[in-house]
């Protein structure tokens, strides 16, 4: 029996014991599942078409130790002193070309992505480029700012190349050590064969392949040789067959082999023949070796090797950009029917088709713990 005298006292110790309980729980809550966001995070665009933006951008772009991978003095005697003195001229003009009233292709559409994710999930969802702005730091800063203690960070690359994911992962590593020290960041691993994004592709370009063709060209963003070489951790890849063999320790962190495997899962989604699908690799920059074959050389061969009716698809990229609009849907279509061609389909992008998006979301949380 509760002595009256004592009532108030025994609420107040009840309510004080309620309090305690609740502020254990929570912070356990708050231990357990700390608050989660997602940064998207693509190459980035200039700030603008103006020569001297132009200019900055690629300056940063190039001189990245993971793009251009020589010693830093020889680096800039390359990047500064050649190819920033006529580079950026020629890159503004094209980039003229696919400009739109809301900015660069690529970064508009890395936004409408962003937005259509944001609708599907109940967590912040910010982006970030690896170059110019938003950058990395401005996009993790911005889910900061919203409370979140845990971020999935998505390099918006289907397949490893030590120039995009990689660069993206140790900026991201550096920009957290030194900023951000107590967020978790996990990240999105390569999904060149993942059957979510085969099924997407393969849905995609159904939709929009023509009718009638000769060949599926898939032309991929190339890179030197030496960079296969460099990140391959078993020194065993010759960049010849052995990039096509089944499983093999190599193909974790071999670009070739990553972009062969999604061209072939998705000639298989598609029902076509090996001989119906080919894969090339554009934007070649330098003296260097590629890897090949080029696609520019392909697109002025294929037409006397009876190729007139083409369609093209670029799935290294997930969304339009200058490469894909400019250099494939205008320079290559040029070059293709110069060469003879008569019909020239480019088929776009993932971009922010709905399907697309459900993937991105479905691969981010499969990260989050
Ligand atoms: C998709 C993957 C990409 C890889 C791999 C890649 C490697 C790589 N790129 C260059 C040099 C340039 N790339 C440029 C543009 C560009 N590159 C990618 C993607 C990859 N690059 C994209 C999405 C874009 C378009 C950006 C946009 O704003 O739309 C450019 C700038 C444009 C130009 O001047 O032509 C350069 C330069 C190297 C050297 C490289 C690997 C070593
Ligand atoms: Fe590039
Ligand atoms: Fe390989």
């Amino acid at each position: 029996m509760r002595d009256s005298r004592y009532e108030f006292r025994y609420e107040k110790l009840e309510i004080l014991e309620i309090l305690e309980n609740n502020i254990t729980q929570n912070s356990k809550i708050e231990t357990q599942n700390p608050k989660k966001g997602i940064l998207l995070v693509n190459l980035g665009s200039p700030k603008s078409t103006k020569v001297e933006d132009v200019k900055e951008y690629l300056d940063e772009f190039l001189m990245d130790e993971r793009v251009i991978d020589y010693r830093w003095f020889f680096r800039a005697l390359l990047v500064r002193g050649i190819i920033l003195k006529t580079r950026p001229k020629k890159s503004a003009a094209a980039y003229k070309t696919v400009w739109t009233e809301e900015g660069s292709p690529l970064v508009v559409i890395t936004k409408q992505i962003q937005k259509k994710l944001q609708k599907l999930v109940d967590i912040p969802v910010e982006i970030g480029m690896r170059y110019a702005e938003p950058s990395i730091e401005t996009g993790i800063r911005n889910l900061v700012e919203k409370g979140v203690e845990e971020i999935v960070l998505f390099p918006l690359y289907p397949q490893y190349a030590m120039s995009t994911t990689e660069t993206v992962v140790e900026k991201a590593k550096e920009v957290q050590a030194k900023l951000f020290p107590n967020v978790k960041i996990n990240y999105v691993k390569p999904f060149y064969n993942r059957d979510i994004y085969i099924n997407c592709l393969a849905e995609s370009i159904k939709e929009k392949l023509p009718e009638n063709f000769d060949l599926l060209q898939f032309s991929y963003h190339g890179v030197p040789e030496r960079h296969i070489y460099k990140t391959d951790p078993t020194k065993t890849c010759k960049i010849g067959d052995c990039c096509f063999k089944e499983d093999h320790p190599s193909h974790q962190y071999c670009y070739r082999h990553q972009c062969l495997k999604t061209t072939e899962l998705v000639r298989q989604q598609l029902g076509l023949e090996d001989s119906q699908v080919k894969s090339t690799f554009q934007s070649r920059l330098g003296k260097d070796k590629w890897i090949e074959p080029y696609t520019d050389e392909t697109l002025e061969n294929l037409p006397k090797n009876g190729v007139k009716n083409l369609a093209i698809v670029c799935p290294a990229f997930v969304s339009d950009c200058l490469e894909t609009l400019e250099e494939i849907s205008v320079e290559g279509k040029e070059e293709f029917l110069h060469a003879g061609g008569e019909k020239f389909n480019y088929i776009p992008c993932l971009n922010d088709e709905d399907r697309w998006i459900e993937v991105v979301k479905q691969l981010c949380e499969e990260e989050f713990s």
